[in-house]
Order: C-alpha cells, then structure tokens, then sequence
C-alpha cells in the first residue's frame, strides 16, 4: 500500500523542519555555545501576529535565513528555563483564548506543522551537505537506522551504564551489556518504603530484583540527537502493521484507507429531484398526475405537459424534462383536472433544472480517496453514501502505558512530598488521537523486576514508559533496556522539554501471546511537558508509520514575539493563536509544568538559537487533540 505523499512527504516535513533548524544550530555553535541552559528565558512583550496561509509544500523559513540573536531576550514572567522553575506571576499568564481555525492545514492533526521556508534560503554550505565537518546528521542527510541504533552490546567500556546492567529476572547472569567488562552486581532499587502502587504491585512472577550497585549514568555519554533527526528515526522505526476490514462506523474511525474508496456505484445512482416541486415534462403548463414522494418509484414515463408533485431526492421518471420548486410554481383546480403554471414567466425551468443527475458525482469505478486517507466522520458519510458496508483499513498499533514513579498519587492533593499522576489521565488520549489501540494503563512501582516483567510479558506493539528515564537511583528504564538486550534507536534527544527520551528495538523474544514482533518501547520523561515533547518527538512519528496514517500537511506561523533558544537544541514551546494568524507563546511552558499547554493550540519549534518576532515557525498541532479521530504523527 501506498500512501498519498507518503514517505516523500514525510520527507519533506522533516527536511522542512530541518532547514529551519540547521543555520541556528550552526549559529550557536559558531557563537561559542556548547551544552547548559538556554540564555534565557522569552521576553515579555506578547505580540500579535497573524498565522501564514502557507502552501502545504515547504516553503522558505525566514527563521532559517537570519541569524541568532545577539543578546538574549529578557527572562518573562512564568517562564522558565529548562530546568528551573521560578514562581510564576499570575497577571503575567496568557489567559487561554479562543482557538484559530483558519490557517491550518488539517485541524484534526497534532502533528500538523507549517512551514516557512524554502531551500533556497539555504547557505552555501549547507546546499554542499556536508560542507560544514562538524554539523550533525539532519533529516537531510540519508542515514540508517541501523548505522545510527546504538547496541548496548557496541557501547564503550567506560560507558558507566555498564555498571548499572543486570538482568532483574536472572541476577546471576552477566548481561549482554555487561559482558567482557568484568562488572557486575547491579541491584535494580526496590520500592521506597511508604509508597502505594495503585494498580501494579512489584512483579509477582519475578524473582525478584537482585542486589546491585548502582553507579550514576552519565547522560552526556553520548551526543544527544538531534530533534530532526529523532522524529526521523521513530518514523522509520517500525513497519505498517497489517490492515484489517472492520464494519463501517466508530471501529474504522481514526484509522487510515488501506484500499482507496472507489465508487460501487455512480453517485446519485439514478436521477432525482433537488427541489420539493413538480417534475415537469416539456413546457407549461402541465396537468398535475398525482405525487411521488422520495424513496418511492412512479411507474411508467412522465409525458409532455404533464407534472408530478415531486420531493427533495424524488426519483425522476423518464420524460422528466425539468422540476419547478414549489415557490415558483402555482396550482389551480379546474374541472378536468389541477394545473400548474410557473408564477411568472421567467420563474419557468429551463430544461435539466433542478434535477440532480445520475452519475454527477462519480461513476461506478471510480476512486472517490486514495489509499492512506485518514478515516474521519465524513469519509464514513461518503464510504455509506457510495455502498460500502465494511472497510478496508490500517491496524491500530496496540500500546501499553507504564507509568513509573513511586511518587505519584491517584486522587487527592499533592501532599507530603508526592504529586499526582498528570500523565496517567493524559496520554491515553493523546495516544487514541494519534490512532493508537490502548491496550493497557498500568502504574508502577520503582521496581526494576516490576518494569523487567511488564516489558517482557507485553504483547503491545509500542510499549510507551514515563519516568524513570534519567539517572536517577530509581531510574530503571536504561537498566532493564539494556538487561533485555534492547537496541536504543534514540537515546536522548537534542530537545527541550525532553531531553532525555528514548526509543528502543525491543528484542524479538519478548514478543507478547500473540507473537508480534518488531516491537518497540518509548521511554518519556517524567516531567510532563517533557512527556509530551516525547510523544510529539517519538510516539506520533512511531504511530503514524505502524498505523500507515497520512503525514500531516504543515503549517508555520510567524512568531508574535522572540523567543530565546537553547544554544544546541531544539526548543518546543506551546504558543495560542490569538487570531487567524498570530502564534503567541506562552508561559508557564517548564518541562514539569502543563499549565501552558492546557491553554495552547499548539507547541512552536523554536531552532536552536532562537526566534525572532515575525519568524515563520513550525508549529506541532497539540489543540485538537479531543476527537477520537484526531490525525497526528
Ligand atoms: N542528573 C540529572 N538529572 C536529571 C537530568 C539529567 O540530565 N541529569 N535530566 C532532567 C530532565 S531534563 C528530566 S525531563 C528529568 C527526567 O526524569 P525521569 O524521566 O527519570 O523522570 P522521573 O525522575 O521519574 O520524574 C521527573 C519528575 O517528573 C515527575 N513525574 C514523574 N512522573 C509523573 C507523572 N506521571 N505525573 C506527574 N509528574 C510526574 C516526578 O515526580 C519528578 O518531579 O530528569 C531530570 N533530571
Ligand atoms: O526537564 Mo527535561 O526538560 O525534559 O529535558
């Protein structure tokens, strides 16, 4: 099956994004920058700006072309940097505001992003591709997954996550990782005393965690990847999964064509009024022969001069010349019968008027949607319009949700140093918008054996972690990866919120009951804006290839004010449109805030470096979310 635009068009929304990327990346290098905190938080002067009616195909990225600031803006207030968190001041927050419907490409879409730019902007050095030595891979740039997966088997000896790697549910055995390095004994943490799992206790079926000693892991151990390249690579991840005929209604929603829609029938299927009035035959006036309502069939021809009380929809007898609507049309009762006249001689039907004829909008055979059409409520409109009973449609992928952190709390308030679970009530929903089947949603205990067990014995085709994914003593994501033999595809992403995501090729032995393989595990921070640049970043590229959905149509919108950058890494930041056309940001975006998300309609990607007011910027589509049907990847 093929897609309309598919992957070229995948392609092009990503070297889009990575245009608008690249000169900023440079520029902050050039300017000295290495690793640490964006200069600064955005300034505080919101501006209106309106959202570019831009064509769906990359265009030029203003961004791209100019160069980083060269002073910070000033910090705003309720802002942060990526890692702080200063108090927020209230009269300083965007109020939420209406939502923009203009402009977008594909409302329904997350992951719709617009784009301001074309390659002609592009410096000299980067039309050479790999002029600049020391520039990173970008989605330009042809690179396999597989040269870019990183085996933890391949990992070097002084990577200290070695020293963390063993097996929870085989203590003693030396894991892959671990092998040939002479370290051993790493003790996944068991649950800190006091917490209170609230659907999953610690694995039962496990022997239990071992002993260990844990060694921090040096998150810079490797460079991060770039975003580009990230959302790339989940994209390339997976393979569409197998499609499925299911009945025609809520089942098919959310999913993509995968045969294309061709007509069983011409469509209207036979010739019919458009008008409640009178079929007539040749002119006027006519003698009125009885009436025939929609749904029912007159039988035999209509002859000239002779007319039938007709309905909207009224299926038209042979003969039939033209309908004259009742408001232009006047009866009167004679002896020999009703007659009908027009009410005024140019309110007379010319001949074919006001019938909708056989065939007008398609014949039988021919192919109303392509394969790969998102199925949204209309297209079931037409798919029952047109005949079909069933249809042929893409899998949803199958994904499991573990949400990790002693810490957390179902209901209540915050109290005594715990916090509610924000994630838990979210991403199921992010995850069916983005088409995704939610086979499960479990919370976790810090339980290395716990998390090892709930991999393991998972028959999703993505299991989605959140937490735990740092360096952290109670952080097992990386531990129990590496104890399974998984391969990190990403393993930290050059992004704020999120910096520490990850993507793994779950090995095929873990494949569930229903031996799926090809299975994959997203790990999103714990911080949950963070979590939510993770399923912008990794999850909706992911989703979309296994679900076969369609590429969401870009858009980008020009900025209403500037906003800061991280010095090396990309930065998503939720922005409302106050109107048609403006991108505003807003505050209260820190990774471990979603206050400023809950008002946004979207997440701007801010290059490294940095944009300016009145920059084109791409936008992630997070504001229409809601509709089980929602596209997005
Ligand atoms: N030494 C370092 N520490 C941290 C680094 C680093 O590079 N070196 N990265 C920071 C970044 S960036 C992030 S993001 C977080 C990611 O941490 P984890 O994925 O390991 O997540 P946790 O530590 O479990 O939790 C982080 C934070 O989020 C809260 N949390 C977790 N789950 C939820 C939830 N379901 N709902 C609401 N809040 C949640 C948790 O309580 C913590 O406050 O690591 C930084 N540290
Ligand atoms: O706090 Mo972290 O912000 O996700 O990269």
């Amino acid at each position: 099956m093929s897609r309309p635009g598919g992957d070229a068009a995948d392609r092009a929304l990503d070297d889009a994004l990575a245009l608008a990327n690249e000169p900023r990346r440079r520029a902050a290098r050039d300017a000295g920058d290495t690793h640490g905190e964006p200069a600064g938080p955005p300034p505080n002067d919101p501006l209106a700006v309106a959202l570019g009616h831009e064509p769906a195909a990359p265009a030029r990225p203003r961004a791209a072309a100019r160069p980083a600031p060269a002073h910070p803006p000033r910090p705003a207030p309720g802002t942060e940097p990526a890692r702080t968190e200063p108090a927020p001041e209230p009269a300083a927050a965007a109020a939420p505001t209406p939502r923009a419907a203009a402009g977008r490409r594909d409302a329904s879409d997350p992951l719709a992003v617009l784009f301001g730019a074309g390659r002609d902007d592009r410096p000299p050095t980067w039309q050479g591709g790999h002029a600049d030595p020391s520039r990173r891979a970008t989605t330009a740039d042809p690179v396999d997954p597989v040269d870019v997966a990183m085996s933890l088997n391949e990992m070097s000896p002084n990577d200290e996550r070695r020293a963390t790697v063993q097996d929870p549910r085989n203590p003693g055995a030396t894991p892959p990782a671990a092998r040939g390095t002479g370290v051993s004994g790493a003790t996944p943490a068991r649950p800190r005393p006091g917490t209170t799992p609230t659907t999953s206790a610690p694995s039962t079926t496990s022997p239990g965690p071992p002993p260990a000693r844990r060694e921090a892991r040096d998150p810079h151990a490797h460079p991060a990847t770039p975003w580009p390249d990230a959302r790339r690579l989940a994209r390339q991840a997976g393979r569409r999964l197998a499609p499925q005929a299911v009945p025609l209604g809520e089942q098919a929603l959310g999913r993509s064509l995968a045969r294309g829609l061709v007509a069983l029938t011409d469509l209207p299927s036979f010739d019919s009024s458009a008008m409640d009035g009178w079929a007539v035959a040749g002119p006027g006036p006519w003698l009125v022969k009885g009436q025939v309502l929609a749904g029912q069939r007159h039988r035999g021809a209509l002859h000239g001069g002779h007319a039938l009380r007709v309905a909207t929809g009224t299926a038209l007898p042979p003969g039939t010349t033209a309908v004259l609507r009742s408001e232009h049309g006047r009866t009167e009762e004679r002896t020999d019968g009703t007659w009908l006249q027009p009410r005024a001689p140019h309110l007379a039907p010319g001949p074919g008027q006001e019938i909708r004829h056989r065939g007008q909008e398609c014949r039988g055979g021919d192919e109303l949607l392509p394969t790969g059409t998102l199925v949204t409520p209309t297209v079931l409109g037409l798919a029952a319009a047109a005949g079909y009973d069933d249809l042929v449609v893409t899998a949803r992928p199958r994904v499991e949700l573990l949400v990790l952190g002693d810490e957390l709390l179902d209901h209540g308030l915050p109290r005594s140093g715990r916090v509610r679970d924000a994630l838990g009530p979210m991403l199921p929903s992010w995850l069916r918008a983005l088409g995704a089947d939610v086979t499960d949603v479990r919370r976790l205990v810090d339980d290395a054996g716990a998390l090892h067990d709930a991999v393991t014995t998972s028959g999703a085709d993505l299991v989605v972690t959140t937490g735990g994914t740092a360096s952290g003593p109670v952080d097992h994501v990386h531990p129990v990866l590496a104890a399974i033999g998984a391969r990190l595809l990403v393993d930290g992403v050059a992004v704020r919120p999120g910096h520490p995501m990850l993507l793994a090729a779950l090995p095929s032995g873990t494949s569930g009951a229903d031996g799926r393989k090809d299975r994959h595990l997203i790990g999103l921070p714990g911080n949950p804006l963070a979590a939510v640049s993770g399923v912008l970043t990794l999850v909706a590229p992911l989703l979309r290839t296994l679900g076969g959905r369609p590429v969401p149509a870009p858009y980008a919108a020009p900025l209403t004010e500037d906003v800061h950058g991280h010095p090396q890494d990309t930065r998503l930041v939720p922005v409302v449109f106050d109107d048609e056309s403006a991108a505003r940001p807003l505050h209260f975006a820190g990774p471990a805030m979603l206050r400023g998300l809950a008002a946004a309609d979207g997440m701007a990607v801010i290059p490294p470096g940095g944009a300016r007011a009145g920059d084109e910027t791409a936008v992630l589509d997070t504001g229409a979310l809601g509709p089980s049907w929602g596209s997005g990847g």
